[in-house]
Protein backbone atom coordinates (compact mmCIF):
# COMPACT_ATOMS: atom_id res chain seq x y z
CA UNK A 1 0.00 0.00 0.00
CA UNK A 2 0.97 3.24 -0.85
CA UNK A 3 1.58 6.50 1.50
CA UNK A 4 -0.89 8.95 0.74
CA UNK A 5 2.42 11.27 1.01
CA UNK A 6 5.67 10.65 -0.41
CA UNK A 7 8.59 10.88 2.06
CA UNK A 8 11.99 12.13 0.98
CA UNK A 9 14.76 11.01 2.96
CA UNK A 10 17.96 12.42 2.37
CA UNK A 11 21.24 10.91 2.55
CA UNK A 12 23.71 11.61 4.91
CA UNK A 13 26.29 10.13 2.51
CA UNK A 14 26.75 13.45 0.55
CA UNK A 15 26.22 15.67 3.44
CA UNK A 16 29.49 17.11 6.03
CA UNK A 17 30.61 14.47 7.90
CA UNK A 18 32.84 16.52 9.93
CA UNK A 19 29.52 18.11 11.43
CA UNK A 20 26.43 15.99 11.58
CA UNK A 21 24.90 17.67 14.19
CA UNK A 22 24.55 20.59 12.37
CA UNK A 23 23.37 18.61 9.56
CA UNK A 24 20.95 16.86 11.42
CA UNK A 25 19.79 19.97 12.63
CA UNK A 26 19.41 21.59 9.29
CA UNK A 27 17.18 18.73 7.98
CA UNK A 28 14.36 19.77 10.90
CA UNK A 29 14.78 22.80 10.80
CA UNK A 30 14.16 22.82 6.88
CA UNK A 31 11.19 20.42 7.75
CA UNK A 32 12.23 17.00 6.92
CA UNK A 33 10.76 13.89 8.85
CA UNK A 34 13.53 11.34 7.84
CA UNK A 35 16.69 11.43 7.45
CA UNK A 36 18.80 7.90 5.92
CA UNK A 37 22.19 6.83 7.36
CA UNK A 38 24.67 5.11 4.47
CA UNK A 39 26.36 2.31 6.78
CA UNK A 40 29.33 0.51 4.82
CA UNK A 41 31.70 -2.24 6.48
CA UNK A 42 34.37 -1.74 3.78
CA UNK A 43 33.64 -5.80 2.55
CA UNK A 44 30.09 -5.54 1.20
CA UNK A 45 30.70 -2.49 -0.36
CA UNK A 46 34.33 -0.99 -0.96
CA UNK A 47 33.86 2.24 1.51
CA UNK A 48 33.80 2.51 5.00
CA UNK A 49 31.42 4.96 6.55
CA UNK A 50 29.96 4.70 10.31
CA UNK A 51 28.48 2.58 12.98
CA UNK A 52 26.40 2.34 16.03
CA UNK A 53 28.20 4.96 18.32
CA UNK A 54 28.02 7.91 15.65
CA UNK A 55 24.29 7.12 15.47
CA UNK A 56 23.36 6.72 19.02
CA UNK A 57 25.41 10.05 19.62
CA UNK A 58 23.51 11.87 17.50
CA UNK A 59 19.97 10.20 18.12
CA UNK A 60 20.44 12.58 21.41
CA UNK A 61 19.74 15.74 20.19
CA UNK A 62 17.48 14.62 16.65
CA UNK A 63 14.25 13.75 16.45
CA UNK A 64 14.03 12.84 12.49
CA UNK A 65 13.08 9.34 11.60
CA UNK A 66 16.43 7.51 11.59
CA UNK A 67 16.48 5.38 8.16
CA UNK A 68 19.05 2.85 8.67
CA UNK A 69 20.43 1.04 5.52
CA UNK A 70 23.18 -1.13 6.38
CA UNK A 71 25.73 -2.30 3.39
CA UNK A 72 27.55 -4.82 5.93
CA UNK A 73 28.13 -8.69 5.66
CA UNK A 74 26.23 -10.57 8.19
CA UNK A 75 24.09 -7.71 9.53
CA UNK A 76 22.55 -10.57 12.07
CA UNK A 77 25.37 -9.60 13.99
CA UNK A 78 25.07 -6.05 14.63
CA UNK A 79 20.97 -5.96 15.21
CA UNK A 80 21.40 -4.95 18.48
CA UNK A 81 23.75 -2.67 18.48
CA UNK A 82 21.93 -0.49 15.61
CA UNK A 83 18.47 -0.80 17.67
CA UNK A 84 20.29 0.24 20.86
CA UNK A 85 21.93 3.32 18.64
CA UNK A 86 18.34 4.28 18.13
CA UNK A 87 17.39 3.23 14.89
CA UNK A 88 13.62 3.51 13.49
CA UNK A 89 14.09 1.39 11.06
CA UNK A 90 16.36 -1.14 9.86
CA UNK A 91 17.27 -2.16 6.10
CA UNK A 92 19.98 -5.54 5.46
CA UNK A 93 20.59 -6.48 2.16
CA UNK A 94 19.47 -9.73 0.70
CA UNK A 95 22.63 -10.72 -0.43
CA UNK A 96 24.75 -10.16 2.68
CA UNK A 97 22.87 -12.37 4.71
CA UNK A 98 22.37 -16.14 4.45
CA UNK A 99 18.94 -16.60 7.02
CA UNK A 100 17.28 -13.19 5.65
CA UNK A 101 13.64 -13.97 7.12
CA UNK A 102 15.15 -14.68 10.76
CA UNK A 103 17.27 -11.63 10.50
CA UNK A 104 14.16 -9.42 9.44
CA UNK A 105 12.32 -11.51 11.99
CA UNK A 106 14.97 -10.38 14.40
CA UNK A 107 14.20 -6.96 13.97
CA UNK A 108 10.64 -6.98 14.14
CA UNK A 109 11.09 -8.60 17.78
CA UNK A 110 13.97 -6.21 18.86
CA UNK A 111 10.38 -3.36 18.33
CA UNK A 112 11.88 -1.91 15.14
CA UNK A 113 10.86 -1.68 11.97
CA UNK A 114 12.28 -4.06 8.83
CA UNK A 115 13.05 -3.54 5.51
CA UNK A 116 15.05 -5.28 2.81
CA UNK A 117 17.17 -3.89 0.06
CA UNK A 118 18.07 -5.31 -3.37
CA UNK A 119 20.81 -4.82 -5.69
CA UNK A 120 19.99 -3.90 -9.09
CA UNK A 121 20.38 -7.69 -10.07
CA UNK A 122 18.56 -9.00 -7.35
CA UNK A 123 15.12 -10.66 -8.31
CA UNK A 124 12.12 -9.56 -6.56
CA UNK A 125 10.98 -12.79 -6.06
CA UNK A 126 13.90 -12.91 -3.26
CA UNK A 127 11.45 -10.92 -0.88
CA UNK A 128 8.18 -12.36 -2.45
CA UNK A 129 7.51 -14.31 0.85
CA UNK A 130 8.56 -12.40 3.09
CA UNK A 131 6.24 -8.90 2.36
CA UNK A 132 3.82 -9.65 4.86
CA UNK A 133 6.34 -9.25 7.41
CA UNK A 134 8.50 -6.22 5.98
CA UNK A 135 7.89 -2.58 6.60
CA UNK A 136 9.86 -1.49 3.58
CA UNK A 137 11.44 -2.96 0.59
CA UNK A 138 14.39 -0.59 -0.77
CA UNK A 139 14.93 -1.34 -4.32
CA UNK A 140 18.28 -0.22 -5.17
CA UNK A 141 18.75 1.95 -8.69
CA UNK A 142 22.80 2.13 -8.72
CA UNK A 143 25.19 -0.64 -7.23
CA UNK A 144 25.39 0.30 -3.78
CA UNK A 145 28.85 1.95 -2.11
CA UNK A 146 28.80 5.55 -3.58
CA UNK A 147 26.90 8.64 -4.22
CA UNK A 148 26.30 10.34 -7.30
CA UNK A 149 25.69 7.26 -9.97
CA UNK A 150 23.27 6.88 -13.05
CA UNK A 151 20.15 5.99 -12.24
CA UNK A 152 20.24 2.33 -13.73
CA UNK A 153 16.82 2.55 -16.08
CA UNK A 154 16.05 -0.96 -15.78
CA UNK A 155 14.60 0.41 -11.65
CA UNK A 156 11.68 1.67 -13.34
CA UNK A 157 10.34 -2.06 -14.21
CA UNK A 158 11.30 -3.22 -10.91
CA UNK A 159 9.76 -0.83 -8.74
CA UNK A 160 6.50 -0.80 -11.06
CA UNK A 161 6.20 -4.89 -10.81
CA UNK A 162 7.38 -4.31 -7.17
CA UNK A 163 4.41 -2.75 -6.61
CA UNK A 164 2.03 -5.07 -8.18
CA UNK A 165 3.32 -7.20 -6.08
CA UNK A 166 2.67 -5.55 -2.81
CA UNK A 167 -1.07 -4.97 -4.16
CA UNK A 168 -1.58 -8.89 -5.12
CA UNK A 169 -0.43 -9.72 -2.06
CA UNK A 170 -2.65 -7.11 -0.19
CA UNK A 171 0.88 -6.20 1.83
CA UNK A 172 1.34 -2.68 3.41
CA UNK A 173 4.93 -2.75 2.68
CA UNK A 174 6.37 0.30 1.18
CA UNK A 175 8.66 1.13 -1.59
CA UNK A 176 12.07 2.73 -0.88
CA UNK A 177 13.90 3.80 -4.05
CA UNK A 178 17.95 4.68 -3.12
CA UNK A 179 20.57 5.53 -6.22
CA UNK A 180 21.05 8.37 -8.74
CA UNK A 181 17.62 10.00 -7.35
CA UNK A 182 16.99 13.64 -8.69
CA UNK A 183 14.79 16.43 -8.91
CA UNK A 184 14.14 14.92 -12.60
CA UNK A 185 13.03 11.63 -11.71
CA UNK A 186 11.24 11.68 -8.67
CA UNK A 187 8.05 12.94 -10.16
CA UNK A 188 8.25 9.65 -12.20
CA UNK A 189 9.47 7.60 -9.56
CA UNK A 190 6.84 8.20 -7.14
CA UNK A 191 3.72 7.43 -10.14
CA UNK A 192 5.41 3.89 -10.35
CA UNK A 193 4.89 3.04 -6.62
CA UNK A 194 7.36 4.34 -4.74
CA UNK A 195 6.77 5.94 -1.43
CA UNK A 196 10.38 6.98 -0.45
CA UNK A 197 12.96 8.44 -2.08
CA UNK A 198 16.53 8.39 -1.02
CA UNK A 199 18.40 11.71 -2.14
CA UNK A 200 21.99 12.58 -1.48
CA UNK A 201 23.93 14.42 -3.57
CA UNK A 202 21.32 15.80 -5.11
CA UNK A 203 19.91 16.99 -2.49
CA UNK A 204 23.20 18.17 -0.10
CA UNK A 205 24.85 19.86 -3.40
CA UNK A 206 21.84 22.48 -3.71
CA UNK A 207 21.48 24.33 -0.34
CA UNK A 208 19.33 25.81 1.05
CA UNK A 209 17.45 22.19 1.93
CA UNK A 210 14.19 24.01 2.65
CA UNK A 211 13.97 25.18 -0.38
CA UNK A 212 15.71 22.04 -2.04
CA UNK A 213 13.06 19.66 0.59
CA UNK A 214 9.77 22.21 -1.29
CA UNK A 215 11.11 21.70 -4.74
CA UNK A 216 11.59 17.53 -4.41
CA UNK A 217 7.72 17.61 -2.18
CA UNK A 218 6.18 19.40 -5.49
CA UNK A 219 8.12 17.04 -8.13
CA UNK A 220 7.30 13.79 -5.99
CA UNK A 221 3.59 14.76 -5.68
CA UNK A 222 2.95 16.37 -9.17
CA UNK A 223 2.55 13.80 -10.90
CA UNK A 224 0.82 11.15 -8.05
CA UNK A 225 -1.48 8.81 -9.58
O1 LIG B 1 22.95 3.64 -0.53
C1 LIG B 1 23.57 4.49 -1.12
C2 LIG B 1 24.84 4.14 -1.84
O2 LIG B 1 25.14 2.83 -1.66
C3 LIG B 1 23.13 5.92 -1.07
O3 LIG B 1 21.99 6.03 -0.23
C4 LIG B 1 22.79 6.48 -2.44
O4 LIG B 1 23.69 6.18 -3.39
C5 LIG B 1 22.48 7.97 -2.34
O5 LIG B 1 23.33 8.72 -3.11
P1 LIG B 1 22.91 9.47 -4.46
O6 LIG B 1 21.54 10.07 -4.23
O7 LIG B 1 23.98 10.51 -4.61
O8 LIG B 1 22.89 8.43 -5.55
CO1 LIG C 1 21.40 4.13 0.93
Amino acid sequence: MSHSTPILSPSLLSSDFGNLQHELAALEQADLRWVHWDVMDGRFVPNITFGPPVIKKLRASSRLFFDVHLMIQQPERYINQFVDAGADLICVHAESTVHLERTVSEISRQGCQCGVALNPATPLETVSYLLPQLDMVLVMSVNPGFGGQSFIPFSRNKISALSAMIKNQGAKTLIQVDGGVSLENAGELVSLGADILVSGSAFFQFPPYAKRYRDYMQAMNGTRS
